[in-house]
């Protein structure tokens, strides 16, 4: 109960659309639906180009500031340092295309954070080896920021709290093995208040990108749910058959596919109205819900018709699911009597389809049978195949 409101307490400073069940998904990555991450891991790796950009520019410019206060032999050193790093920018820029993957944008944030950290380990022992003096010493000093942008550098990026810790602990050891391999000469007040000041940012840093990761979870919610009944819309419908698709091929498995018709809906329509027509899609899409396994996904396709991908069931299997979605039934028309739908089921391997297009059409077509067969049944096989 306490825990209760002081989550919708902290989650409308996050975010006014955040709702209970979110909080799972604040925490870590692993209960984010496939559609979220993907647009995540997609957001995640344009951003890390974003940033490898400006730096790919910036890193270099520094050199200006370098040749105008450090000796020749020093700048120079540093100029091919900073030419280094400034090309394995442009690398990370140029080669990392989005792919929707989770594991490719943690590699993506890998490298970005991995190249300021040697760059920063190698100038410090560079500017280890000189004695600077006055102007010099104050530049040299300003490489110590690095950690500090690094840490900054996590708000533009929409992670969860358990991401954002295992950064900021990457962080926080770097920068406390740092002061523990350079202890004999460190001025320990003042590296106990920059490392407080780390921990400062890091916190900043992880809250504004759990802000940004609630953003997107509302607004993800919003796009990709059909308003009327809440299950999947059509657009997101297609990108989640074309994921599936693509998996059951890598994985030779099966994937079974049901157009759902409603029969009779105009009728219903026609007798109690538009409003009443409304009550049994939403109600139908709940009962169907109900009966259906957490990885089966439900797509309003259009109207009254609705298609449920069932990933790693096949055809005998396919069937009994539904069985039980029929026999726990789509709910009622308003007179009372049982909602009944025409389905047309068709499986990748049962039916050796090539594409997701013919495996589509051929749901379809068997849809259209079971209304010509009579309506309120399932059609698993082509008129021609029987
Ligand atoms: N209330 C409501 N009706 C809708 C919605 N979308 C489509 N419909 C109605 O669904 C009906 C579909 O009619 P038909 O395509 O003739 O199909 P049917 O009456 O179910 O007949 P069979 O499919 O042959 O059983 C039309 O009257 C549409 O207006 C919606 O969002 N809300």
């Amino acid at each position: 109960m306490l825990s209760n409101t002081l989550w919708k307490r902290f989650s409308h400073l996050l975010d006014d659309d955040l709702q209970g069940g979110d909080l799972p998904s604040l925490l870590g990555p692993r209960r984010h639906m496939l559609l979220l991450s993907r647009r995540r891991a997609i957001l995640i790796v344009n951003r890390v180009r974003l940033f490898a950009l400006l730096f790919a520019v910036l890193t270099p410019l520094w050199s200006l500031i370098d040749i105008m206060v450090f000796p020749p032999e020093l700048w120079l050193k540093l100029l091919v340092l900073r030419l280094l790093v400034s090309a394995t920018f442009f690398f990370l820029l140029t080669c990392y295309q989005p792919t929707g993957e989770l594991r490719q944008a943690y590699k993506a944030l890998a490298i970005l954070f991995a190249i300021p950290t040697v760059f920063y380990i190698s100038s410090h022992t560079l500017l280890g080896s000189f004695e600077l003096h006055s102007m010099s010493e104050a530049v040299g000093a300003g490489y110590a920021f690095l950690p500090f942008v690094l840490m900054a550098g996590m708000a533009i990026f929409p992670l969860t709290l358990s991401e954002n810790l295992v950064v900021i602990l990457l962080v926080l050891g770097a920068q406390a093995l740092a002061g523990y391999l350079s202890w004999s000469v460190l001025d320990w007040p003042s590296f106990a208040g920059a490392f407080w000041l780390l921990m400062l940012i890091g916190g900043v840093g992880a809250l504004a990108g759990m802000s940004q990761l609630a953003f997107m979870l509302a607004l993800v919610r919003t796009a990709i749910r059909d308003p009327l009944t809440g299950i999947f819309s059509r657009g997101s419908g297609e990108e989640i058959l074309k994921l599936k698709w693509d998996a059951a091929q890598r994985n030779n498995s099966a994937l079974a596919l049901a157009f759902i018709d409603l029969d009779n809906f105009k009728a219903l329509n026609d007798t109690w109205g538009h409003e009443a027509g409304d009550i049994a899609l939403r109600d139908s899409a709940e009962h169907m819900l109900r009966s259906l396994r957490s990885a089966d996904s439900l797509v309003r396709w259009g109207g009254e018709e609705f298609l449920l991908i069932m990933p790693d069931t096949d055809m005998t299997q396919a069937r009994r699911a539904l069985d039980r979605v029929t026999q726990q039934g789509l709910g009622l028309r308003p007179e009372g009597q049982p909602l009944t739908a025409s389905i047309g089921l068709a499986e990748l391997r049962f039916d050796r389809a090539n594409s997701r297009e013919e495996l589509l059409q051929l749901a379809d077509q068997r849809m259209y049978q079971a209304k010509q067969n009579g309506r309120n049944q399932v059609c698993a096989m082509s008129l021609a195949a029987a």
